[in-house]
């Protein structure tokens, strides 16, 4: 870990009320070929846990994947705040004063059905044409993958045709991400995620880790003492970065037990 991100951690962790989000594919989870195997490492699951048990602390999930998956993959003990969907769907039941509207449910208008129909269809055709390539349904969406595919080249064209089909469809949301592009008929972005978690949990400090280009709409949020932790390469606007997951699972190991003594100490 650099000196720089050790000093920002520490000052993170002194904060009187600490919110910690983070992303989940290539974040928590280190990238698998079936997204269905994907699990978060064992040391950022431990931390998170820890994290989550501490006063003043809310620890959430902003991610791509459908809610349904990160209460039963990430969060089976529901400690966390949840937003799946890129923002669509919300769970807030974990914090103390819960809102009203705790659960943001997706409904659907018949044109929106109608459309992710046409989605589906679409991306269907594209799944029988590129052999090894797969559709994820999702609640208001469904993502093309071209992970399994060996030839670099074949699955970027894949990603291209199946960028212009979505284009074709008018109304669509199309997120480009790591080896996979997908759709949605809801606009929501992880932005929106991130700003309604801090609406309704009041941190003094945010702190965000994510890797893809969807997280930096969260990460665009960040002010003052908030920390953006840029898992990866890909350009950002965060100011620290990790070179993958396990270097993050450390970094949150360290964390945990920085904000564990912070705490205590906190009147
Ligand atoms: O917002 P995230 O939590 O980062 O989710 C973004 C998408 O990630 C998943 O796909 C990625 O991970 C898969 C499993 O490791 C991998 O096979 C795929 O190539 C990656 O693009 C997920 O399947 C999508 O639903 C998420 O939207």
């Amino acid at each position: 870990m650099t000196e720089t991100l050790s000093d920002a951690l520490s000052r993170a962790a002194g904060a009187d009320h600490l919110l910690i989000a983070l992303d989940f594919d290539g974040t928590l989870a280190p990238f698998t070929e079936d997204p269905a195997d994907s699990r978060p490492l064992p040391e950022a699951r431990e931390a998170l846990d820890a994290l989550a048990g501490l006063p003043r602390t809310t620890v959430a999930i902003i991610s791509g994947r459908p809610l349904e998956f990160l209460r039963e993959v990430v969060d089976p003990a529901r400690r966390m705040v949840l937003s799946g969907s890129h923002g669509a769907e919300m769970d807030l039941a974990a914090l103390p004063d819960l809102p009203d509207d705790a659960e943001h449910d997706i409904h659907l208008t018949a044109e929106q059905l109608d459309l992710l129909d046409r989605a589906v269809d679409a991306t269907e055709e594209m799944v029988s044409r590129y052999p090894g390539s797969r559709a994820e349904l999702k609640p208001a969406g469904v993502c093309f993958h071209t992970r399994p595919i060996r030839d670099p080249r074949v699955s970027e064209q894949a990603l291209e045709e199946m960028n212009r089909a979505y284009s074709e469809l008018q109304g669509l949301r199309i997120t480009p991400g790591q080896q996979v592009v997908e759709c949605s008929v809801l606009s929501a972005t992880k932005g929106d995620g991130l700003r309604i978690i801090q609406a309704a949990a009041s941190p003094d400090v945010t702190v965000f880790a994510g890797d893809d280009v969807t997280d930096e709409d969260a990460m665009d949020l960040l002010t003052g003492e908030d920390l953006g932790i840029k898992v990866g390469e890909k350009e950002s606007v965060a100011t620290q970065r990790v070179s993958g997951p396990q270097e993050l699972a450390d970094v949150l190991s360290v964390f945990a037990d920085q904000r564990a003594r912070a705490v205590t100490s906190i009147k």
